[in-house]
């Protein structure tokens, strides 16, 4: 368990703004913070990490006090168990792929983790590569596996995929899946992507001028109820075309295109480009192999 108090003034664009949050998150959950540029998401997650210090707060990591301004308690970063991947991330670029993991060992740590995360992220063809020869999203795989060499009890996710491409950010987003599935670790993602937040979390903590504004599951959030469904994926509108008297949405939901059939009255309330919600819960979904 994560109990989380911080009380800090920041300075943003319109002058001086309050973070002030409470959160408490369940040990091996992967929990999103969402919100507009500014909330103070990364703010957070530095406080986190022991880079940036709050007026007033406690943070208590599976019962153990890493910071108690109250009791003047402050673990120094080095001594919190934390992953921290953010976007540009740097890798040293005079260490091949295999000798960035292995430098993140513990003293004394027996160096099978780093054979385990090399087979589970993919990263054999990668190994004796120098981070210089890598693209953004290879780079971002080794940084994710570096973060987990140390085996931390928190993991932290600060846009680590914002500058990727939508093919392989997807790629990468089952990565984050399978090893938070593999490891359980608790993990905190920052993100600004509707679509990153839904299909990894489940919490969504939404963050306003440095308030939590609402939280809840995914479909909570941002249906506005709880939506419950047989199935349920997240995508964006393409299109919305008239056809006699309805209307059909093209939503991309990953590299499919699914047509919806919506009445002019729900047509009205969506545009191209929005994300939602795709549900279904009157019957039941066909399944059938393909190829
Ligand atoms: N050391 C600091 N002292 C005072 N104010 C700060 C400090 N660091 C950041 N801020 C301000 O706090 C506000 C929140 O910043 P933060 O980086 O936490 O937001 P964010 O939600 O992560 O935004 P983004 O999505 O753009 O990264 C910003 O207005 C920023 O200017």
């Amino acid at each position: 368990m994560i109990q989380l108090s911080l009380y800090k003034k920041l300075q943003a664009n319109h002058g001086e703004m309050i973070l002030d949050i409470d959160i408490q998150i369940q040990s091996g959950r992967l929990v999103a913070i969402y919100g507009e540029s500014g909330a103070g998401k990364t703010s957070i997650l530095r406080m986190l990490a022991g880079l940036f210090h709050p007026e007033k707060g406690k943070i208590i990591v599976n019962n153990q006090t890493w910071l108690d301004c109250s009791e003047a308690i402050n673990l120094k970063p080095q001594k919190r168990k934390i992953g921290y991947v953010f976007q540009d991330l740097a890798l040293f670029p005079n260490m091949s792929v295999r000798e960035n993991l292995l430098f993140a060992l513990d003293k004394g740590q027996k160096s099978d983790i780093v054979d385990e995360l090399i087979s589970i992220m993919e990263l054999h063809k990668l190994e004796t590569r120098s981070p210089d020869t890598l693209s953004g999203g290879q780079r971002q795989r080794v940084a994710l596996a570096r973060a987990l060499v140390k085996q931390p009890d928190l993991l932290l996710l600060d846009e680590p995929l914002s500058a990727i491409d939508h093919q392989m950010r997807s790629k990468l987003q089952d990565y984050i899946l399978e090893v938070h599935k593999k490891f359980q670790l608790t993990t905190i993602l920052v993100s600004h992507d509707i679509t990153e937040v839904f299909k990894l979390s489940d919490h969504i903590i939404v963050l306003e001028n440095g308030r939590i504004q609402k939280q809840g599951s995914p479909s909570e959030v941002f249906s506005g109820k709880n939506m419950s469904g047989k199935f349920q994926f997240t995508g964006d509108i393409l299109s919305i075309e008239k056809e006699e008297v309805v209307h059909i949405v093209s939503v991309l939901i990953g590299n499919n295109i699914v047509k919806v059939i919506v009445t002019e009255e729900e047509a009205n309330d969506l545009s191209v480009g929005n994300k939602v919600i795709v549900a279904s819960k009157a019957f039941n979904p066909i399944i059938r192999r393909i190829g």
